[in-house]
């Protein structure tokens, strides 16, 4: 399934990255390379780190110790990159509620660098691939939760980033669209961009990542290849992790 290209640099390096949130360790030396062309899920239970973890690999949180690099540069000393390198899909993608869609993806193709008919090219055929021509001067304000979705993806592909960055991606999206999402992503994947997507939906792991991590209670507990034909091996693997510090009343109730 991979279209992984050994030579070429890490996309991603997270090395020994720990960040406290509130005066709790959320995050704790925490190693990941993700080459060119792969799709990590990143798997855990409710305040595992994942959100934390992702926030921090597309520069909207720093880590308090630690480094990240994008494609071989200093990401904590050149914040910038995010720019040109990421598209990041957060857990609440941000409207702007009188804004409409073709003008949301016109202002993150600027906040990128796009302008004149380089913008309206991706602006174009962003609309296209996401389906939302129809929706295109719709304001966001009336947006139902999956259309809002899919913008907050639109913004997050517009740029064609080296490194898409998803949170919950499947949120709110009906099963048609959670199957459009599958395809999407694969053909990120496959013209090049690594993706990192956190998900609570095991099977959604299965279907679309080359490889996952499980991460519990801040630290990496599993890294390691998918295997589309074995589900079950994951899901075996997901809750023995999960369980741990679990009171087996907890366990059967
Ligand atoms: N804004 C915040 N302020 C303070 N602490 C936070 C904040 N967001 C998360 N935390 C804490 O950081 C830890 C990790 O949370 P995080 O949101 O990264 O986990 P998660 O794996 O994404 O969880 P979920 O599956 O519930 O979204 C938790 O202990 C959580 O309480």
């Amino acid at each position: 399934m991979t279209s992984v290209n050994s030579s070429a640099p890490p996309v991603l390096q997270l090395d020994h990255v720990t960040r406290s949130r509130a005066g709790r360790v959320a995050v704790q030396d925490l190693n990941l390379v993700l080459p060119p062309g792969q799709v990590l899920g990143l798997l855990g239970v409710n305040g595992a780190g994942k959100s934390t973890t992702l926030s921090m690999i597309a520069g909207a949180l720093r880590p308090d110790e630690g480094a990240i690099h994008l494609n071989g540069e200093d990401f904590l000393e050149r914040p910038e990159l995010a720019r040109r390198l990421i598209g990041w899909l957060p857990e609440r993608a941000p409207v702007w509620p009188e804004l409409t869609v073709a003008e949301h993806l016109d202002a993150h193709g600027r906040l990128r660098g796009l302008s004149g008919t380089a913008l309206r090219e991706a602006r174009e055929a962003t609309l296209e691939r996401l389906e939302l021509q129809p929706l295109a001067r719709r304001l966001a304000g009336v947006l139902s939760q999956g259309q809002r979705q899919r913008l907050g993806l639109a913004c997050a592909l517009l740029h064609r980033p080296a490194l898409l960055v998803l949170d919950e991606p499947a949120n709110a999206l009906d099963p048609v669209q959670v199957t459009a999402l599958r395809t999407l992503i694969r053909e990120q994947a496959a013209a090049g961009a690594s993706v990192v997507l956190s998900t609570h939906v095991l099977v959604e792991v299965t279907a679309v990542c080359d490889r996952v991590a499980i991460l519990h209670e801040g630290r990496l507990r599993h890294d390691g290849p998918v295997r589309a034909d074995d589900h079950a091996a994951l899901e075996r693997r997901f809750f023995e992790i999960a369980m741990q510090g679990v009171a087996p009343a907890a366990h059967a109730a």
